[in-house]
């Protein structure tokens, strides 16, 4: 009789064993299988990390990928922190990966760069849409490389002579939220503020970086949503939805390289890429040489073309894409954040107000990258919104070599994913972690590794100073002429996709403050907007 490949493997396997019944080999190898897939992954160990129970060769990923695809992976890890302590080992098809809100493990995975190094893993699941962004890089030389090349470009100098354009877009809003204002019945403005700060943050990052306008915030004006927010958006909802699975499953899911959603989106920002570099060109060849303090970002990577070390044209684009993903989002959820906390906390906003009404007067070049920290209760703001709201929840680093930690074993290679946002709510280090409390920063050096929104260590945030110009500046004009309150009738809710960030955006109501005349604002060096 003709024999199934399955059968006759098993009597193959069988005869090999000396004969033993096919039926007993087959149940052998699915008990093995059994205990290698089910029984052993979830098996409670000693010095083994807890965990959730792993769905054969699956693990976790259905659970992860449906809270993830819908915003609310922080809810399920709230719940596995509280069943299973700061340390929790989880995994997906091809590896396992730990989760922690220890705040010394989180502190030593940043800088401990022996032991803890940041993996592939970001680099892969989104290198085909934003190419060699520093952001994205894995450890290494070519790290290495882009971070010095890009590093100049963040010198007290070179933040000086930001600071003046940032102030000139933040002022753009205000005097378009005074009008709105004025013409309106009630004299106050109602608005949807976070469209505002993305696209106010846009343009900082375009003038700053590019000396490109990119006029998001004219487009807003128009009635339009500029097409590269939606694009830039789908880059966080594909990169999410790759996340938990094998790169060859991802065609499936319609977010493979060659989907059309995914073309889609590179041709956007390829064409973005080859405007800002044209409109450079032109620049370069219509004006004499620039002074070396006086160049952005852009100025910086392509003068230094022939120099050893310099970037590439497509490494330059990488860049250019990675500066607009990673330095616009963050900072307009962070603004929207603040503008949230004030408008819930009047108190705060009006002591605030008084702060800037005293500062303000006494700055006689207006606000400046240099005077920024006579503005106190405005650092405890910024700072109290970052604890409670991080708008980059999650990092992931990965170890080097296998070690022991509080009595746990950690093997090597194994991705660790440090979770801020429960760091920087844990009692542990934050009494009372869920109220807005800016008073708690008066004389506070917070635990190493419990309040890192930029990052630490030597892959820190390298625009955290310019993003902290940015929002400071952008709060004081905004707080200073307006009282900002939440408009009734709108549920806030969170998602978090690769930043966090409030779903349905912000509707405030801005009241104008009293008319006063506002101190001088230093003058931008040239007139690139109106
Ligand atoms: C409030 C605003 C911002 C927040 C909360 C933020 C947060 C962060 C964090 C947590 C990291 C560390 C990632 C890691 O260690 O793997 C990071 C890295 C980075 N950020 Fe920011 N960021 C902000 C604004 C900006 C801005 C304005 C820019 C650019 C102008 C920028 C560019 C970058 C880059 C290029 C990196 C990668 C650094 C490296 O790997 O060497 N960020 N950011």
């Amino acid at each position: 009789m003709p024999q199934d490949p399955a059968h006759s493997m098993l009597a193959k396997i069988a005869a090999a064993m000396g004969g033993a019944d096919p039926l007993s080999v087959a149940a052998a190898a699915l008990g093995g299988l059994l205990i290698a897939l089910v029984i052993v992954p979830n098996m409670p160990a000693r010095r083994r990390i807890p965990g959730p129970f792993k769905l054969p060769v699956l693990g976790n990923a259905p659970v992860l990928a449906s809270y993830a695809s819908r915003g609310k992976a922080l809810e399920l890890f709230q719940l596995y922190f509280e069943k299973f302590g700061p340390l929790i080992a989880l995994s997906v098809p091809g590896r396992t990966f730990l989760r922690t809100m220890d705040a010394a493990l989180i502190h030593r995975a940043l800088t401990d760069t022996d032991t803890f190094r940041k993996g592939e893993v970001a680099y892969k699941t989104a290198a085909d849409l934003l190419g060699d962004a520093l952001f994205l890089l894995p450890a290494g030389d070519r790290w290495r490389r882009h971070r010095k090349q890009l590093q100049p470009a963040f010198t007290p100098t070179q933040l000086r002579n930001a600071a003046p354009f940032i102030g000139r877009v933040a002022d753009r809003l205000v005097d378009h939220l005074e009008r709105l204002a004025g013409s309106a019945a009630s004299g106050s403005a109602v608005v949807e503020i976070h469209a505002e700060f993305t696209a106010l943050t846009f343009d900082v990052i375009g003038l700053v970086g590019f000396s490109f306008d990119c006029k998001a915030t004219e487009s807003l004006r128009g009635g339009q949503r500029s097409e590269i927010f939606s694009v830039i958006e789908d880059i966080s909802r594909i990169v999410i939805k790759r996340a938990p699975w094998p790169r060859m499953l991802w065609g499936l899911l319609g977010v493979g390289p060659n989907s059309p959603r995914v073309m889609r989106v590179r041709r956007h920002l390829n064409d973005l890429f080859d405007l800002v570099i044209a409109e450079k060109h032109a620049a370069m060849a219509r004006s004499e040489p620039k002074d070396l303090k006086a160049m952005d970002i852009l100025d910086r990577l392509l003068i230094g073309a022939d120099e050893p070390g310099a970037l590439t044209q497509e490494e330059v684009a990488g860049e250019m894409i990675g500066f607009f993903f990673a330095g616009h989002e963050t900072s307009a959820n962070t603004l929207t954040f603040l503008v949230m906390e004030l408008a819930r906390h009047q108190d705060v906003q009006e002591r605030l107000a008084a702060e800037i009404r005293a500062v303000l007067p006494t700055l006689k070049d207006g606000m400046t990258a240099d005077n920024m920290h006579e503005f106190k209760y405005l650092d405890f703001v910024v700072k109290e919104s970052q604890r409670l709201n991080p708008v980059i929840i999650r990092i992931g680093r990965e170890t080097t070599r296998e070690i022991e930690y509080n009595g746990f074993v950690i093997p090597a290679k194994m991705h660790t994913m440090l979770g801020f946002y429960e760091v920087q709510r844990d009692p542990k280090y934050w009494p009372e972690p869920e109220r807005f409390n800016p008073d708690r920063w008066d004389g506070l050096k917070p635990h190493s590794g419990s309040f890192v929104p930029f990052g630490d260590g030597p892959m820190n945030c390298i625009g955290q100073k310019l993003a902290l110009i940015e929002i400071k500046m952008a709060l004081v004009k905004l707080v200073d002429r307006f009282q900002l309150a939440l408009e009734p009738g709108q549920t806030l809710e969170f998602v978090s996709l690769m930043t966090r960030r409030l779903k349905h955006g912000l509707v405030v109501r801005l009241t104008p403050r009293l008319i006063r005349p506002l101190a001088p604002l230093a003058s931008p060096p040239s007139g690139i907007i109106n």
